[in-house]
């Protein structure tokens, strides 16, 4: 039994009832119909996701361009592939551009973030929607709900997606137990030290949209700082009465590790340290260790004493600045 006694922040509770759909309240002909002129771009990044790749660029193309005109493009970011998705995404009806053609000349950087970023440095849609490649069963009302308050309310800046999350394990599935570093270290975390973004069902979704103008001005952090360094960085910039969030049901994708899953925690911590001290919430300037001590059982090289290997990471991160802040060249 869930026993609740607190009631959620009046911003908190007002934000949410005024500023979350459902994607089921727009259909793509209707959007059409609404963006006028607006270009929109759909932003994939991936990195050896062959066995999903083809079925969402197909999806968002038959329903979303041949039989509705409302997307623009598909631009598929190949983010260091060593499988087939660039072919297969290609072949499937998107534009791909690799993450480290579009980055050439500038320091190298790791993960999703950069693949983020290099997505819209290469897409040209007013407003952008990201969804994940790795995404099981897609569906187009994916992209149409992240459309939908963009193309109809001016004041929507930036819309992130919700769902819930089933844990799709070898012989059995959990309802609610997937988002696992959502709900152990992403939400603690912003609610202690963000409580205005406690309202998002889904803060680490991969799923959101936003329009290019505000895009432009944040930075992307690298790996999977990302999307909590753009919430912050958004509600910084914009305010919180310009994000919304939209429910899209249900969302199956491939779980990594729980090993994986922690240094994806560390790197969210990193990225929430460095917009704390941005906000002056730190009283120590020093950075933190960004170095991940993990254990490993049942591998070669244990410490006799711990019977575990020790693996250590660096979970460190670091940034793309705002597009709007270079000199533009960069080619797709
Ligand atoms: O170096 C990388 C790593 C991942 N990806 C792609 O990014 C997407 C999401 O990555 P994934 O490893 O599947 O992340 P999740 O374990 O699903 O992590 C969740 O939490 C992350 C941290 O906020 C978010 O980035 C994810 O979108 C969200 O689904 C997938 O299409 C990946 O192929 C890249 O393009 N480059
Ligand atoms: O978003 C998350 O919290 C992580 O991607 C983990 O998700 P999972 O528990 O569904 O694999």
């Amino acid at each position: 039994m869930w026993h609740s006694h607190e009631t959620a922040s009046p911003i908190v509770e007002a934000w949410t009832t005024y500023r979350t759909g459902r994607a089921t309240q727009w259909t793509a002909r209707q959007l059409a119909a609404a963006k006028g002129g607006t270009g929109v771009s759909v932003v994939i990044p991936a990195r050896d996701e062959q066995a999903t790749i083809g079925a969402i660029v197909a999806t968002i193309r038959r329903e979303l361009i041949e039989k509705v005109p409302l997307v623009d493009e598909i631009v598929v970011v190949d983010s260091r592939s060593t499988d087939a998705t660039a072919t297969i995404a290609r072949r499937a009806g998107a534009r791909v551009v690799s993450q480290d053609r579009l980055t050439r000349g500038l320091p190298r950087m790791e993960g999703k973030g950069d693949a983020l970023w290099a997505g819209l440095a290469a897409s040209t849609g007013d407003v952008v929607a990201f969804v994940d490649g790795d995404l099981r069963e897609f569906s187009a009302h994916f992209v149409t709900g992240l459309l939908g308050p963009l193309l109809t309310e001016a004041d929507v800046e930036f819309v992130k997606g919700f769902y819930h999350r089933p844990l799709i394990g070898p012989a059995s599935v959990e309802t609610d137990g997937g988002g696992r570093v959502t709900e152990l270290a992403a939400r603690p975390l912003l609610n202690l030290f963000f409580p205005e973004l406690a309202g998002f069902v889904q803060p680490l979704a991969g799923e959101y949209a936003g329009r290019r103008r505000t895009l432009e001005r944040i930075p992307f952090v690298s790996g999977y700082g990302v999307e909590v360094g753009m919430l912050i960085d958004l509600v910084d910039l914009v305010g919180l009465d310009a994000l919304a969030q939209v429910d899209l049901g249900e969302r199956k994708h491939r779980h990594q590790g729980t090993e994986a899953l922690g240094r994806m925690a560390a790197q969210i911590m990193v990225t929430a340290w460095s917009r704390m001290h941005r906000r002056g919430l730190v009283a120590d300037p020093m950075p933190p260790s960004t170095l991940l001590t993990q254990f490993r059982r049942g591998v070669g090289d244990a410490l006799p004493n711990l019977d575990r290997q020790i693996a250590v990471t660096d979970t460190g991160v670091t940034e793309r600045p705002p597009l709007a802040s270079l000199d533009r060249a960069v080619a797709a």
